[in-house]
C-alpha cells in the first residue's frame, strides 16, 4: 500500500510533467479537494519561475516526508498530486542544471518509471475519485433519508398534535360527561326527593283515601237508609199515581164523549161554512161580472173623456193661437202706438225702478205690480188702512232685476236714429239715490257688463259707422258740460282731455260746431271707445259730487253728454249732423230729508229750481201754451232743442222702491205722467241735399253769430246790472263757466262748407271760455232763501194752484196733488 501509494505519486508526477493536460487535470482536482475540506495548501506558481526552485525544494522534502511516514492513503489527492510535482518538477530542474546529456537514457528509463507511477497514481485518483462519487451519493441518500425522516417527523407531529387535540375533545367530552353525571347525580336526588314527596304524598292520599272510604261507607248506610225511605214513598206515589191514572182514564173517556159531540157540532159548523163560502164565492163572481163592466165603462168613460181632451186640446191650440196672433197683435198695436208717438212727437216715458241696497228693508217696496205694456201699480205698505193703489202707464217698466244691457237694447232704435240725423235726447229724473246715474253711466267705474247708457250708446255708434265704413263717413264730437249752481261748466276743459285732444284734431270736426247748444264747451272728436271711456273718466273727475243723507255720492249738478255725429255719405255727397244729448240730472230732493246746510243746501236749492224751471216748460208744452219759459233756468235751456224742438226725446223715470221715499216716488211718477202726455211733434232728420245743406249752413252760421251777438250784448246788460262778476271754487277745483246758445240759432243741418267761417267762430269761443273763468257762483248770489225752496214740490204747488184738487191729503200728498193736475 505504500508502494503503491509512493508509485502513484512518482506516476502523478511523471503524468503531469508529460501533459499539460494531465497537470490541469491535477489542478482540477486538487480544487475539488480543497472543496471537500482538505487542507488548503499554498498553491505552486509555474515550475519554470523563479521562487519553483524553493518549493520544489519544499514539495520533494514533503514527498519524502510522506513517504517515509508511510501515510500516503490517508493524504488527499491533492497532496498527492502537488507531491509528484514538486517530484518531478525537482527531477527536471536536476536534470536541466546538473544531468549531462550523457545520462539522458538512464533519465527517460527513469522518467518512463515515473510515468508508470503517475498513471498508477491517476488510476488511484481515479478511484479514489470514484469512492468520493460513491461517497456524496451516499450523502445525498443520506440527505434524503434525512428529509424524508424530517417529514416523518413532521407527520409524527402532526400525528401528535392531532392526538392532542383528540385528547382535548375526550376530556372536554369526560368533563361534559361529569358535568351530566352532575346533573344526573342532582336529579336522581331530585327524583329521590320527589319520590319521597310522592310516597308522603300517597301516604297522605292513602288516609284520605281511607277517611273518605270510611266517610263513603258512612253516606252509602245513609243512602240505602234514605233510598228505604224514598222506596217506601215511592210506593206509596206509585199508589196514588195509579189512582191518579183510573181517574184519568175515566176523565179521557168522558172528553172523548165530549170530543164526539163537540165534532158533531164543528161538522155542522163545517158544512154552514161550506155553505157560505160557496154563496161567497158566487158573491165574487158576480162582482167580477160587475167591475168588468164597471171596467167596461170607465174605458168608455176614458175614450170618451180623452176625446173630450183632444177637443178640448184643439180648442186650446185655437186659443193658443189666439193668444198668439193677440200678443202679435199687441206687438202690432204697440208699434203702432210707438208709431202715433213719433208721429205726435210724444216724449217717451221709460220707468226704472232700483233694486233695493244693502241695509234697506225688503219687504217694504211700495211697488205692487209691474204689468208687460208699462203699468205700474204702487202703494203706501206703512199705511194701516191701505189706499187703493196708484196706477200709471208708461212706455216701459224696468222692474228691479233688469240689467243694463236690457235697459239699453228698448232704447238702442232711438240712438242708432242719431246716425241718420236726428237728435235725440236721454234724460234722467227722480229723487236722490234712485239710480239715475247708474242707468245713464253705471256704477264708478263701471265693468263691462255694467256700462250705463252712455258707454253703451257711444261703443254701439262706433260699431256702426265701423261696419257702414264704405259707403258712409261718420265724424263723431263729445261734449261734456254740467249745469251747477246754475252754471254751465265744461267737463273737458281741464289740462288732461286738451292734451290727450290736441286743438288742431278740433278743427276738424268744425263742421260740427254750429248750433250748438252750448258752443263754447270743447268738443273732442273721439274715435273708439277707448277714448270715450277716457274721456268719460275726465269728465265724471270733473263732475261736482257730494254726500247727503240720502246718498253717499250724490250728483250735485246735472250733466250732460253730448255726442255729435256728422254723416256724410259717400256715394251722393249729402250729409245729416244728428245730436244724442245724455243727461243726467241732480236728483231732486226735500231740504227736510238731505239734511242739507251750507253749501249743500245752495247747490240742493239750484237743483230744485231748474227741476221747478224743468216742470214748468213740461206744464207749458202739455197745455201748448203759446210762450215755454225755456229761459226761466240753464237746465231748460239746454233742452230746449230736445224738448221744443224736432227731437226725439225719452225720459228715465227712476223710482226708489223704500217705502221711506214713498212720496218722493209718488210725486216723481207723477211728474213722469205728465212728461209721457207732453206732444214735441214729429221728429225730423237733417238729411237734406248737398246745395240744400249748404245754404242752411249759411244761413245758420249766420244766425249763430246774430245770436251771439245777442247773448253778448245780454250779459253786459247783466253785468252793467250786477256789477263786476266775482270768482268762485267747487270741490276745490277751477272750471270755465260758458254759456248757452239760444235756441232760435239752432238750424239743427250743417255741411262742410260751412267749417271755414265756423272755425273763425270756435276760436272766439275758446278764448271766451277763458274770460268766464270762474265766474259761475254769481247766480247762487240772486237767489233768496224763498225763491231757493222752489223745489219739485212747490213746482207741483204751482200747478196746484192752475188745478182743481182731487182730495187727497195734506203735506206728503201736497205733491201729488198737484203733479196729478199738472
Ligand atoms: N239698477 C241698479 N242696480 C244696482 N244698483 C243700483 C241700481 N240703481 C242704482 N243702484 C245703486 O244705488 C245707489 C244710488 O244710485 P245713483 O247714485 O245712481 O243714484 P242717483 O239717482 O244718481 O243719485 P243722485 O241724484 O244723488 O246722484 C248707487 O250705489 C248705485 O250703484
Amino acid at each position: 500500500m505504500k508502494r503503491l501509494a509512493k508509485g502513484e505519486a512518482e506516476e502523478g508526477a511523471t503524468k503531469a510533467m508529460d501533459s499539460p493536460k494531465g497537470l490541469a487535470q491535477s489542478s482540477s482536482e486538487s480544487s475539488s479537494q480543497h472543496e471537500l475540506g482538505s487542507p488548503v495548501m499554498p498553491e505552486p506558481s509555474s515550475p519554470f519561475g523563479h521562487k519553483s526552485g524553493y518549493r520544489s525544494h519544499l514539495y520533494a522534502a514533503k514527498a519524502s516526508d510522506l513517504m517515509k511516514s508511510n501515510n500516503l492513503d490517508s493524504s488527499p489527492t491533492q497532496t498527492l498530486l502537488n507531491v509528484a510535482n514538486s517530484v518531478l518538477n525537482e527531477s527536471i530542474e536536476r536534470k536541466n542544471g546538473e544531468i549531462p546529456q550523457i545520462q539522458n537514457i538512464k533519465m527517460v528509463e527513469k522518467k518512463k518509471a515515473e510515468e508508470q507511477d503517475l498513471v498508477k497514481l491517476t488510476s488511484e485518483i481515479e478511484a479514489k475519485n470514484h469512492t468520493i462519487s460513491v461517497l456524496t451519493k451516499e450523502k445525498e441518500d443520506k440527505d434524503h433519508i434525512i428529509s424524508l425522516l424530517k417529514k416523518e417527523k413532521e407527520l409524527q407531529d402532526h400525528i401528535i398534535s392531532v392526538l392532542k387535540k383528540e385528547k382535548e375533545d375526550k376530556d372536554h367530552i369526560i368533563s361534559v360527561l361529569k358535568k351530566e353525571k352532575e346533573d344526573k347525580d342532582h336529579m336522581v336526588s331530585i327524583a329521590a326527593k320527589d319520590k319521597e314527596e310522592k310516597e308522603h304524598l300517597i301516604l297522605k292520599l292513602k288516609q284520605e283515601f281511607e277517611s273518605m272510604k270510611n266517610s263513603c261507607m258512612k253516606q252509602c248506610q245513609e243512602s240505602e237508609s234514605d233510598a228505604k225511605e224514598t222506596k217506601l214513598q215511592l210506593d206509596n206515589r206509585i199508589k196514588e199515581l195509579e189512582i191518579l191514572l183510573a181517574d184519568s182514564r175515566r176523565k179521557i173517556e168522558e172528553l172523548e164523549l165530549y170530543s164526539k159531540s163537540k165534532s158533531q157540532t164543528w161538522n155542522e159548523k163545517e158544512s154552514t161554512f161550506l155553505n157560505s163560502i160557496s154563496f161567497q164565492q158566487q158573491v165574487v163572481q158576480d162582482l167580477r161580472v160587475a167591475s168588468k163592466s164597471i171596467k167596461q165603462s170607465i174605458i168608455n168613460t176614458q175614450l170618451k173623456w180623452s176625446d173630450e181632451v183632444t177637443g178640448i186640446g184643439k180648442q186650446l191650440k185655437v186659443l193658443v193661437n189666439a193668444a198668439e196672433n193677440y200678443h202679435a197683435v199687441l206687438a202690432e198695436n204697440k208699434k203702432l202706438f210707438n208709431e202715433v208717438q213719433e208721429l205726435k212727437g210724444n216724449i217717451r216715458v221709460y220707468c226704472r225702478i232700483r233694486p233695493f241696497l244693502p241695509g234697506e228693508n225688503l219687504k217694504a217696496t211700495i211697488v205692487d205690480y209691474i204689468g208687460d205694456n208699462g203699468e205700474l201699480l204702487v202703494a203706501n205698505p206703512s199705511k194701516q188702512v191701505k189706499d187703493k193703489p196708484r196706477s200709471f202707464k208708461f212706455n216701459k217698466i224696468f222692474g228691479p232685476a233688469a240689467s243694463q244691457a236690457q235697459v239699453y237694447l228698448d232704447i238702442q232704435p232711438f240712438i242708432r236714429s242719431v246716425l241718420d240725423g236726428f237728435n235725440v235726447c236721454i234724460f234722467a229724473y227722480g229723487q236722490t239715490g234712485s239710480g239715475k246715474t247708474y242707468t245713464m253711466s253705471g256704477p264708478n267705474p263701471p265693468s263691462e257688463e255694467e256700462w250705463g247708457v252712455n258707454y253703451r250708446a257711444l261703443n254701439d255708434l262706433f260699431n256702426i259707422s265701423q261696419s257702414r265704413k264704405g259707403v258712409n263717413l261718420y265724424e263723431v264730437g263729445v261734449q261734456m258740460v254740467e249745469i251747477y249752481n246754475e252754471q254751465v261748466r265744461d267737463l273737458l276743459s281741464n289740462e288732461a282731455s286738451q292734451k290727450r285732444y290736441p286743438f288742431m284734431h278740433f278743427f276738424l270736426f268744425a263742421s260740427l260746431s254750429n248750433g250748438l247748444a252750448v258752443p263754447d264747451a270743447n268738443m273732442l272728436p273721439v274715435k273708439s271707445t277707448s277714448d270715450v271711456l277716457e274721456l268719460m273718466q275726465i269728465g265724471f273727475a270733473n263732475r261736482a259730487v257730494g254726500a247727503t243723507a240720502l246718498n253717499s255720492r250724490s250728483s250735485r249738478s246735472h250733466s250732460v253728454v253730448t255726442v255729435h255725429v256728422r254723416n256724410e255719405d259717400l256715394k251722393t255727397g249729402s250729409a245729416s249732423q244728428g245730436s244724442l244729448h245724455l243727461i243726467d240730472l241732480a236728483g231732486s230732493e226735500r231740504a227736510d230729508r238731505s239734511e242739507a246746510t251750507g253749501d249743500r243746501l245752495k247747490e240742493a236749492q239750484h237743483i230744485n229750481k231748474s227741476l221747478s224751471a224743468l216742470g214748468d216748460v213740461i206744464f207749458a208744452l202739455s197745455q201748448k201754451s203759446a210762450h215755454v219759459p225755456y229761459r226761466n233756468s240753464k237746465l231748460t235751456q239746454l233742452l230746449q232743442r230736445s224738448l221744443g224742438g224736432q227731437a226725439k226725446t225719452l225720459m228715465f223715470v227712476q223710482v226708489n222702491p223704500d217705502v221711506l221715499s214713498f212720496s218722493e216716488s209718488l210725486s216723481t211718477l207723477k211728474f213722469a205722467e205728465r212728461v209721457s202726455g207732453v206732444e214735441l211733434g214729429a221728429a225730423k232728420s237733417s238729411k237734406e241735399g248737398k246745395d240744400v245743406s249748404d245754404l242752411i249752413e249759411q244761413v245758420a252760421s249766420l244766425k249763430d253769430t246774430i245770436a251771439r251777438k245777442d247773448d253778448e250784448i245780454e250779459q253786459l246788460q247783466q253785468a252793467k246790472d250786477t256789477g263786476n262778476q266775482s270768482p268762485g271754487t267747487s270741490n276745490g277745483r277751477k272750471l270755465g263757466s260758458i254759456t248757452l246758445q239760444h235756441s232760435s240759432s239752432f238750424p239743427g243741418k250743417l255741411s262742410s262748407s260751412g267749417s271755414q267761417k265756423s272755425l273763425g267762430g270756435m276760436v272766439k269761443r275758446a278764448s271766451r271760455v277763458s274770460l268766464d273763468t270762474d265766474s259761475y257762483s254769481e247766480c247762487g248770489e240772486g237767489l233768496s232763501e224763498s225763491s231757493s225752496h222752489n223745489s219739485l214740490d212747490e213746482l207741483n204747488q204751482q200747478f196746484d194752484t192752475d188745478f182743481s184738487g182731487n182730495g187727497e191729503a195734506e203735506s206728503d200728498e201736497k205733491i201729488d196733488t198737484a203733479t196729478d193736475k199738472m
